[in-house]
């Protein structure tokens, strides 16, 4: 029996379940969970995760292990507490489940000695090195309601201009994604740093051939380099400069930690089932310093070594898409 420790780190993500318990399924695996993260190992037990306990979690937002950011890992006297915990309790493997900050720990935590794997989860699908990250998915289909709600009233009340701001971090993925499935007008996103004027100007060139306008709007709507994680409200800064411009009331929604649970999509789902199906083969064959991402559109090993920060975060067919349908500010 291989004796596996997993941990979710950083911001929830709905899906992680899925993947939870396909790896419980494994009669090789003895898997437990630590509540809270790189924390949770210091100041918490270790639950047994056996198929009785997971079951019918799996498409479930409340997280079987619940997450938590921690200041541990980010150095070597924290991280030696980590090893030393997960020794003295037997484990052979450390599953982490996170993003691109957790990812770093992952790497950290492998290169110093505990078998680690790290499987992305975080709605804002900026993990280097995958394409696809647990949760974002789910996160989508949440702002894309809200956002087909609003197409309703935007028919029913013409004239009106909306703006919908929604998660994301530093990465425009969320915000990008949705106005292009969500039919909507302009997204305002920091890989595209806004010029109000310009925002301005396509509203009007817009409303000439629309009755209404939808924006969708990332909370570092203006340059990531300035936001700090947990800011929230700028789509409010932004609509007061077009309401000056254009004397018509912008009306706001700002959709903030909801789309962050929920019950989990078929996407997520199925990429998070894939995704611990393949780190259970990993486990069972003794490998380790792995990510299990998405590549080319298909789940795989993708070696620590490999994985690179960068800062283009953005697919570039839906940038593409975006520029070509003026719904992004290029400069
Ligand atoms: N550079 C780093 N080195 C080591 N650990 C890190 C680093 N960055 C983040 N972490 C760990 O990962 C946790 C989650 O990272 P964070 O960036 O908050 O979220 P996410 O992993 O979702 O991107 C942090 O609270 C910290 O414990
Ligand atoms: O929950 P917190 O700590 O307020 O963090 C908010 C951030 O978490 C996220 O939801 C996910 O970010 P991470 O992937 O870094 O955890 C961001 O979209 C948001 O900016």
């Amino acid at each position: 029996m291989t004796k596996v420790a997993i941990i979710t780190s950083g911001g929830d993500g709905s899906g992680v379940n899925a993947a939870i318990e396909m790896i419980a399924k494994d009669k090789k695996i003895e898997l437990y969970g630590f509540h809270e993260g790189f924390d949770g190992i210091l100041k918490n037990q270790p639950i047994p995760l056996t198929l009785e306990n997971c079951q019918n979690y799996s498409l479930d937002g409340k997280q079987i292990i619940r997450t938590s950011r921690s200041k541990l890992p980010y150095e070597k006297e924290g991280r030696k507490k980590i090893h030393e915990q997960l020794k003295s309790f037997g484990f052979d493997y450390l599953l982490i489940f996170g993003g691109n900050g957790s990812q770093k720990a992952a790497k950290l935590m492998n290169s110093e000695g505990t078998k680690t794997i790290f499987i992305p989860m975080t709605v804002d699908n900026d993990v280097d090195g995958s394409e696809y990250s647990i949760g974002f998915d789910t996160a989508l289909n949440r702002i894309i309601g809200t956002i087909h709600d609003l197409h309703d009233t935007a028919h029913n009340m013409p004239g009106r201009i909306f703006m919908v701001e929604v998660l994301g971090g530093k990465c425009g993925n969320l915000a990008l994604a949705s106005a292009i499935a969500g039919g909507c007008d302009l997204a305002i996103i920091p890989e595209f740093p806004t010029d109000k004027n310009k925002a301005v100007d396509i509203i009007v060139e817009k409303l000439k051939e629309k009755k209404s306008i939808i924006i969708v709007c990332s909370e570092s709507a203006y340059d990531g380099r300035l936001y700090k994680s947990g800011d929230q409200g700028v789509s409010f800064e932004i609509s007061e400069y077009i309401e000056k411009h254009l004397n018509i009331r912008v009306r706001k929604t700002i959709m903030g930690f909801f789309i962050r649970a929920g019950n989990t999509s078929f996407r997520d789902a199925m990429i998070a089932v894939q995704m611990g199906a393949l780190a259970r083969e990993c486990i069972n064959k003794g490998i380790s310093g792995k990510m299990v991402g998405v590549k080319n559109g298909t789940v795989q090993l993708i070696d620590f070594n490999d994985v690179h920060s960068t800062n283009q975060k953005l697919d570039p067919q839906l940038v593409n898409i975006a520029i070509k349908n003026n719904m992004l500010i290029k400069h």
